[in-house]
């Protein structure tokens, strides 16, 4: 699913009045029928709506909904702030169809003074500002969204919580910003609902259609999206009666230290069951038993430390190689990483340890091999790039930094962030909190390997690798719940996640 800006989305909106065609008017009223269906689905009525209606075309849409949920049964009251002179054509219009109906409570808001008290069961609708919204919200309507915010009320906000920027927020008032418990965003995502802090104003957040045109959305580019099912399967190899395991690849995995075999282990089952023809795990010496009961269907490659990474085999006879899970930071592993940085010529994974030796010696970052695939959690990828004080920010880097070294920067976590070389940024939709969990990074590292091993190139693998661990991790979470979800159930979910997949 693409995602698009506030901006983009105004050209897509205007595209459909005059292509479908549909007047706007009857593009809000189509609209706010979505919302009305949503409301009376999720709070059937008889309820207390309490709406407060700004000045542009989100306003509208809350006075279109509030005449169609008081001829719902609900009981209406519409608070309307007036914010400034202007008011759009279309909020205008639907103003004075209620004024002319006269079926509900019409309130003009001048000030604070005009609040109505918010009981726990009410249905408050947020429609004060939408994508339209240009700067932080000041003034008595600020103190409107604090009252809401100081509510136990159920708040519902229509596309958007007001006083909040569709996509860059980092200069924003995070004071004055509605706290919904759910938001219903008109037929796409937007940027900011997918960054983390933004949870606390968004909620829960569905997709409501409405019918934007299909042309506009299909041939709009955006360098933006959230990868889907049928996109991610669409990306399969299929496989060939008369395959052999030459043609999945032979891969090699450096992972593990004193202490930390179970990394080593854990990358190497996922790597098996994501369909790699062979693999090879170099390990320190103290693991090879451990390796060789734990995986058997791995070939063991021996470091010559008993504890640590200092060198590795061969590489030509490798499709691809991933460094990192378990590997410790000590002087001789970053020797070692300094040889295969300059010496590798197939992709590679660079996670974990493998990252933060990198960032200690920046030297290291003008020898990134193109094509290679780093996956940070939030603190690597701050040692690596840098940091930034908001989400937003921090996508913005991640994406210059892919671009600028040719490779795929894997940002992990809810929505894990993959930017690819050529600008594009997909959000992976599949996970949840129970994979917040020791060792689930190695497996996603042991699967993006499998998948490079194979052949798919270095972005797909990223994209297909983040959805399937997610995907796992969700069909485990059905069985185990949250809490108690390990990184082995990851791996053990993985054969389920592959047949659903491909379903
Ligand atoms: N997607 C779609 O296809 C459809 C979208 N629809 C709906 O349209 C909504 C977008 O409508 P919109 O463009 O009128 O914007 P909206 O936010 O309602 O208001 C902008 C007004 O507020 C003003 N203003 C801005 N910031 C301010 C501030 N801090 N303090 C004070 N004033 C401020 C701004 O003034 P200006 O910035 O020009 O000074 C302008 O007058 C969208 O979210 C969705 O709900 C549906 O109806 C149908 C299909
Ligand atoms: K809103």
């Amino acid at each position: 699913m693409k995602i698009f800006t506030a901006k983009q989305v105004a050209e897509i909106d205007a595209y459909t009045i005059i292509n479908e065609p549909i007047s706007s008017i009857d593009l809000m009223e189509r609209a706010a029928g979505e919302i009305y269906k949503w409301i009376t689905d999720r709070f059937p009525a008889p309820q207390n709506c309490k709406i407060f209606v700004g000045p542009g075309n989100n306003g509208g849409d809350g006075l279109a909904l509030a005449r169609m949920l008081a001829g719902g049964n609900y009981s209406v009251e519409v608070f309307v702030l007036q914010i400034s002179d202007k008011i759009s054509a279309d909020a205008e219009a639907n103003l004075e169809c209620i004024r002319i109906l006269n079926t509900l409570d019409l309130y003009e808001m001048t000030s604070i003074d005009s609040m109505p008290w918010l009981f726990k069961d009410d249905i408050v609708i947020d429609a004060i500002f939408g994508s339209g919204l240009s700067r932080p919200i000041e003034g008595f309507a600020l103190d409107v969204v604090n009252a809401i915010n100081a509510s136990d009320a159920n708040v519902v906000a229509i596309d958007i919580p007001s006083g909040l920027m569709a996509e860059d927020n980092s200069k924003n008032n995070l004071r004055g910003i509605v706290r919904a418990d759910f938001t219903l965003s008109f037929q796409f995502p937007k940027l900011a609902f997918l960054f983390p802090e933004n949870e606390i104003y968004v909620g829960e957040w569905e997709i409501i259609s409405i019918g934007l045109h299909p042309d506009i959305i299909s041939s709009k580019t955006t360098a933006y999206k959230v990868l889907s099912k049928e996109f991610v399967k669409s990306l399969l190899m299929p496989r060939k009666k008369f395959d052999h395991k030459g043609t999945y690849g032979h891969g090699l995995l450096i992972s593990g230290s004193y202490g930390k075999m179970g990394a080593a282990i854990l990358a190497s089952r996922a790597s098996l069951r994501s369909g790699i023809g062979l693999l090879t795990s170099h390990i320190p010496r103290l693991g090879y038993q451990i390796m060789q009961t734990a995986v058997p269907e791995a070939m063991v490659s021996i470091d010559r430390s008993d504890i640590i990474f200092t060198e590795y085999p061969e590489l030509s006879q490798f499709k691809a190689v991933a460094i990192g899970p378990g590997i410790d930071k000590k002087q001789n592993s970053f020797r070692a990483i300094v040889n295969l940085l300059k010496e590798v010529k197939v992709p590679l994974v660079i996670d974990a340890d493998a990252i933060n030796i990198i960032s200690e010696h920046p030297e290291l970052k003008k020898e990134l091999p193109m094509g290679s695939i780093f996956t940070p959690h939030v603190r690597e990828f701050e040692r690596l790039v840098g940091k930034s004080g908001d989400s937003y920010t921090r996508n913005c880097m991640q994406r210059e930094f892919a671009k600028a070294h040719g490779l795929t920067l894997m940002l992990k976590g809810a929505y894990t962030a993959i930017c690819c070389p050529e600008g594009s940024c997909y959000f992976n939709p599949t996970g949840n909190p129970g994979m917040a969990t020791a060792g689930s990074g190695d497996v996603l590292t042991g699967i993006i390997l499998s998948l490079l091993s194979q052949g798919y190139s270095s972005h797909i693998a990223a994209i297909i690798g983040a959805y399937l661990h997610g995907l796992a991790g969700d069909l485990a979470s059905v069985d185990v719940g949250v809490e108690a979800l390990t990184a082995s159930d990851i791996i053990d979910y993985l054969p389920k996640a592959w047949l659903y997949l491909k379903k």
